[in-house]
């Protein structure tokens, strides 16, 4: 990073809520010991809690160029390291054990005399972190008694404890290990309370998160890590899975991940690596769900949270989600992912998350066939809008290619159905027919309709009915879009063709009930005419020299799979009949 760079992810790291943050390698080069004095010399960059960190191997002229780094910080923890493993001290070091504690000590009562000693330095608050590094793979003997002396140099107090930060510099073994000599140290290291431990650990067995969860448990203090686990090799414990795994068992972490996105945006243009699509918590893909088992779940959870009522304080509980995904700033849409893999919950819910049409479970195991067809056919994931697209056309929602309701009457119709008793009685109110009388354009022509039904929908399928168009009404749903003056009526209407088991959907929208269902109902038989391209239009007028079987009203009579089978309004008799052609055919 530059110094630009390491500005924005500093000031990030603050406004997230971290109180030690290690900013800086200040010998290393000029951007480094630069960006550390303008951190210390900029007002109001640090906020007066916040520690300043630096990190120095135990070289006396770089601990010197170190610490003139931070002259006249508030807050500063010097940081020294210094290997104790075999393998470290004779490859690298070519020490011994004396040697190396003899140098850690030298190192540290020198550190402490430009420091703390140090009357010039009296407007800093010293901290001083000692890493025995590689202690993972150190005799643990051997660590805690260059701790010991090392602690001896330094004098810690109480109130400004010494932190011994413990290091996996590579991790070398199960986590339970590494969470056995942390406890070691914590049990045998002397003076525990003037000792805050901390933990460093490493990926390179991809259980850093597993290592320092246990190792706290195992009696630590601290944790050292980068955000989404950016480090040498497989990189440094990560942060925010350590955070949010606090998080979502119910400890808030202190740390501020609401915004998630913009967090990933300067992590990755800083450190210039993506953060993995199904990296915990953070990856774009992790709050996703592609299969349709786990889309069916998820919908039906956020469903039961609705009809809860449930706020942000009802305890979360929703299949295959182990948090709000909100929590981190991650919106509902994103959730559910379509592709050939997915089933009927998944693509319901983008339809009522877009829509807000709730589709009756026939009509999402329909809708989902087509939505499959298409995914196999272009070979990758739908998207939202694409799936919405597809349900408008398939639907007929935005515009009825074939059928257009121009203009309508429903009336009710005292003479389709006497009552029992006799004509010229009174009927009840409860056997009044309706009438549909309206004008339908279909491809173009306007047809002038009249049939009559129990209902306004059952009129309007024996008004269609005389054009050959045999839809029986086989299940029904309506609920409210919206609220208020705006609310608006969602229709479903499943059709079956007479004679067949051919099953048709409609849906109608429409601010007035009645007519969302008559536009179901052109909805569905726009449907079963483009299932049947050939068919002729007109379709199957009825012969109108068929006087034998006419009614006593004169109109055609019923066959029996005429009638609708279910629906709001499906009883008994219907009939229906051609009137004038208003154009044409
Ligand atoms: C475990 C960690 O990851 S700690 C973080 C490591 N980060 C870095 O190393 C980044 C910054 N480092 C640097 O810029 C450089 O390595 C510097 C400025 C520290 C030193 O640069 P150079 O003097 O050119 O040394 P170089 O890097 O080539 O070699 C390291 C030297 O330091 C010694 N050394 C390594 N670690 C330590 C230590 N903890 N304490 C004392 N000496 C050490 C090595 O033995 C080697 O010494 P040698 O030259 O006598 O053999
Ligand atoms: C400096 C030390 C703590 C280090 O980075 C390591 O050992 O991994």
């Amino acid at each position: 990073m530059d110094g630009d760079q390491k500005w924005r992810y500093f000031q990030m790291l603050v406004k997230l809520g971290y109180k030690e943050i290690e900013v800086s390698f200040p010998s290393a080069s000029q951007t480094d010991f630069d960006f550390t004095r303008k951190l210390v010399t900029t007002p109001g960059i640090t906020p007066d809690d916040v520690w300043l960190q630096v990190l120095s191997p135990c070289r006396k002229e770089l601990i010197g160029r170190t610490v003139d780094s931070l002259k006249g910080a508030k807050k500063a923890i010097l940081h020294l390291y210094l290997a104790t493993s075999p393998c470290f001290q004779q490859i690298v070091f070519n020490m011994n054990n004396e040697e190396s504690k003899a140098l850690a000590v030298e190192c540290t009562k020198y550190a402490r005399s430009l420091t703390k000693d140090n009357p010039d330095q009296e407007g800093t608050e010293w901290a001083y972190e000692f890493s025995p590094e590689t202690f993972s793979d150190s005799n643990m003997d051997f660590v805690l008694d260059v701790c010991e002396a090392v602690k001896a140099a330094w004098e810690p107090t109480v109130e400004n404890p010494i932190i011994f930060n413990l290091p996996a510099t590579v991790e070398m073994s199960t986590p339970n290990v590494y969470a056995d000599q942390i406890e070691y140290f914590c049990r045998n290291i002397s003076e525990r309370e003037k000792i805050s431990i901390s933990l460093h650990p490493h990926n390179d067995r991809g259980c850093a998160v597993a290592a320092a969860e246990l190792a706290q448990m195992a009696g630590a203090d601290r944790v050292e890590g980068t955000l989404f686990g950016n480090g040498e090799r497989t990189g440094n414990v990560d942060l925010v899975t350590l955070g949010l795994n606090l998080y979502t068992q119910g400890i808030h972490p202190k740390i501020d991940f609401s915004d998630i996105k913009s967090i990933i945006d300067i992590v990755e243009k800083s450190n210039k690596i993506p953060v993995h699509p199904r990296a915990p918590y953070g990856g774009q893909l992790v709050v996703c769900a592609f299969s349709g088992s786990h889309q069916d779940a998820i919908k039906k959870g956020f469903q039961v949270r609705k009809a809860q009522k449930a706020t942000a304080e009802t305890p979360w509980q929703i299949p295959y989600l182990p948090l709000d995904p909100q929590d981190i700033g991650r919106t509902y849409e994103a959730i559910i992912r379509v592709n050939s893999q997915s089933g009927k919950g998944g693509v319901a819910w983008i339809i009522l998350r877009n829509l807000e049409l709730d589709l009756p479970r026939g009509l999402q195991v329909a809708f989902s066939r087509i939505v499959q067809k298409q995914a196999d056919a272009v070979g990758r994931e739908l998207l939202p809008n694409e799936i919405v697209k597809l349900f408008t056309e398939a639907y007929h929602i935005e515009k009825n290619p074939r059928f257009h309701l121009l203009d309508y009457d429903i009336t009710t119709d005292r003479s389709a159905s006497p009552a029992p008793g006799g004509m010229g009685k009174t009927q009840s109110t409860k056997n009044l027919k309706r009438r549909f009388s309206g004008v339908i354009e279909i491809d173009g022509v306007e047809h002038k309709l009249r049939g009559v039904g129990n209902g306004a929908i059952s009129s309007l399928a024996n008004a269609l009915r005389t054009l050959g168009i045999d839809l029986d009404i086989a299940e029904y749903k309506e609920h409210a879009i919206g609220e208020g003056k705006d609310v608006k009526a969602a229709t479903y209407i499943e059709c079956t063709a007479s004679g067949s088991s051919q099953k048709v959907w409609g849906v109608g929208i429409h601010e007035d009930v009645v007519q969302a269902s008559l536009v179901a109902l052109l909805s569905a038989a726009s449907s079963f005419l483009a299932s049947r391209p050939s068919t002729p239009i007109p379709f199957r007028p009825r012969p109108s020299n068929n006087t034998e079987n006419l009614t006593p009203s004169g109109l055609s009579p019923l066959r029996p799979n005429d009638a609708p089978q279910s629906g709001p309004d499906s009883q008994s008799h219907v009939v229906g009949h051609v009137d004038e052609k208003v154009n044409g055919v």
